[in-house]
């Protein structure tokens, strides 16, 4: 299937019904059933605890859902994942510390049989504002500086899927910024299904093309928000705003337990 990495095909996620029990008897995800359109971005906001990472996990095959399926492009997920066109980056970014920041990123494309190409190296580390930090090893950097590397490594092999877990956790504001302007030309130019989970609304509603909320744990989807917003994205503006709003009052009623809910029941 070598043929079919990085020509732009992004995958189609479908998750049916998936519910999450854990071991300990814990409630993680309650029936919830989604579809991730290939090769667009989807955020996942909801309350702390709600069942987001699992079903990021669940996604990306490193969980399995105690009911329903998941499916990407109708396989399970560790077809995708085998074939190294599924990249994942979490908040805890589990760098190699004996490997330099080029190294790590490196690392990601011999795992996927992918060919060494020092340019995408290169341009993904001045990407993520990391000129001068090529031969550094992680313990070298601060902790913002080693999810930026980890962002890298995730976007080197032009994944098919992109699921991102909170990446911008310890980056500081500017970057931040940065970071959400530069990025989605990225993924997007290649045609990535991406799924993020955040829990800043604003960053949301400017990285996604829709904004799907869950309720308190047992998480499920109560709300499917489009965001309709031109691209580029820069300044904020009166309709991002009130997308905003939106989505903090489907976060505000799934908290008072007063949501509609698609997926209820
Ligand atoms: N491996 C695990 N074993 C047992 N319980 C778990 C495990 N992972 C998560 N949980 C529990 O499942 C629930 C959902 O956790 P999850 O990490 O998916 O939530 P989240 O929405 O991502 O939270 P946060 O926004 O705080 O990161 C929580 O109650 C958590 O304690």
């Amino acid at each position: 299937m070598e043929a079919d990495r990085g020509v732009g095909v992004g995958v189609a996620v479908e998750v049916a019904v998936a519910t999450k029990v854990y071991a300990g008897g814990t409630d993680a995800l309650q029936a919830t059933s989604l579809t991730l359109e290939a090769g667009r971005t989807t955020a996942l906001v909801g309350p702390s605890g709600c069942g987001k990472s699992t079903l990021l996990r669940m996604i990306a095959g490193l969980e399995a859902p105690t009911a329903g399926r998941v499916t990407l492009d109708g396989e399970a997920p560790e077809v995708l994942q085998r074939r190294g066109e599924l990249a994942v980056a979490f908040q805890d970014p589990s760098l190699l510390p004996w490997r330099s920041v080029a190294q790590n990123i490196e690392l990601a494309l011999d795992l996927a049989r992918l060919p060494r190409n020092d340019d995408r190296v290169a341009e993904l580390i001045a990407l993520v504002g990391l000129d001068g930090f090529a031969t550094a090893t992680p313990a070298e950097l601060s902790g913002g500086m080693r999810q930026r590397a980890a962002i890298a490594r995730a976007l080197v092999t032009a994944p098919r899927l992109l699921l991102l877990d909170e990446p911008f956790g310890a980056v500081d504001e500017l970057t931040r910024h940065e970071l959400a302007r530069e990025l989605p030309a990225l993924w997007e130019g290649g045609g990535t299904t991406t799924l993020l989970v955040t829990h800043s609304v604003a960053e949301a509603v400017r990285l996604a093309d829709r904004v799907i909320v869950l309720s308190p744990r047992p998480g499920r989807v109560i709300a499917d928000i489009p965001i309709t917003l031109t691209r580029p994205r820069g300044a904020e503006s009166a309709e991002a705003a009130a997308l905003e709003r939106t989505v903090r009052d489907a976060l505000e009623a799934g908290r008072a337990g007063t949501a509609a809910g698609q997926n209820a029941g």
